[in-house]
């Protein structure tokens, strides 16, 4: 199986913090798998989720996406931005602009610049978008402007956004943070539904252990800036989740495979 993600040794800080956000980070993740990043305020995931996206640079390590490696340095080019979509806890959306509108915000780094620029989708982008829509449930909001939405509608409109992109790599930070638990079951089913119609890979990351376990393939353990689990969801037991999420101290061995 290909690989999708591929980080070895992975250091990183933010400018000004004291202690690393990320601290000798390695793990791989094949083309369509879904996996879940778990771990306290502060592991360093939204990080780690910003990086593999390309908005971080400064760091040290190996870090290659889809096949390619990351520049430390810089951006990744334009040409392959698309290749990779970005769920947002807070949904990240243009609130006065319609639902059709902000779905086709996701097509933008598919179109021409001359398209972009002037916001003119072809009617290949049009059906594109429909196409997300309907797949997220939401085809009948397309005219409804996004900020007459409910919490649970404005992240299928961001889902379906990722997905106009045609991603084969699905970042999400946090995708159901903000939505209440059936919504949330109902948010993460779609995500990591979709990926794998699509044969995407999926890495998202989550404070609901539960959820985890039910729509991920694999869980990755995260504290203090380092993986401390990376297991097959069937081998996360109650153990080793409560001791992640406990409050200080070092952590004891815990029956898993440790990574790093
Ligand atoms: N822009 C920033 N500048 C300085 N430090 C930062 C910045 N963003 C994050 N950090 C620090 O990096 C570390 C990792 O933070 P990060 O947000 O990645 O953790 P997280 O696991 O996503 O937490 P949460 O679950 O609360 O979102 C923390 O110590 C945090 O304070």
């Amino acid at each position: 199986m290909s690989t999708a993600v591929e980080v070895d040794d992975l250091r990183f800080a933010h400018t000004g913090a004291d202690l690393p956000a990320l601290e000798r980070v390695s793990f791989r993740v094949s083309a369509g798998e879904s996996v879940a990043l778990l771990g306290p305020s502060g592991a360093g995931k939204t990080t780690l989720l910003a990086l593999l996206d390309g908005r971080l640079q400064g760091w040290s390590g190996r870090v290659s996406v889809l096949g390619a490696p990351l520049d430390p340095d810089r951006p990744p080019p334009s040409a392959r931005r698309p290749d990779t979509g970005f769920v947002f806890q807070e949904f990240a959306l243009v609130e006065r602009s319609s639902v059709l509108r902000n779905v086709l915000n996701g097509r933008l780094g598919r179109m021409s610049p001359l398209r972009a620029l002037l916001g003119s989708p072809t009617k290949h982008d049009l059906e594109i978008a429909r196409t997300a829509l309907a797949d997220c449930g939401i085809a009948d909001l397309a005219e409804r402007r996004v900020d007459s939405l409910s919490g649970g509608q404005r992240q299928r409109v961001a889902i379906a956004r990722c997905l106009a992109q045609e991603p084969r790599l699905i970042l999400a930070d946090e995708p159901v943070s903000n939505l209440d638990p059936a919504h949330a079951c109902e948010i993460l089913a779609l995500l990591t539904g979709a990926a794998r119609t699509r044969g995407a890979t999926a890495l998202f990351s989550s404070h609901q252990p539960d959820l985890a376990r039910r729509f991920a393939q694999r869980i990755i353990g995260m504290r203090d800036g380092r993986i401390v689990f990376d297991v097959p969801t069937s081998e996360l037991n109650d153990d080793a989740t409560a001791e992640l999420y406990r409050e200080v101290g070092p952590i004891p061995g815990i029956g898993l495979r440790a990574v790093s």
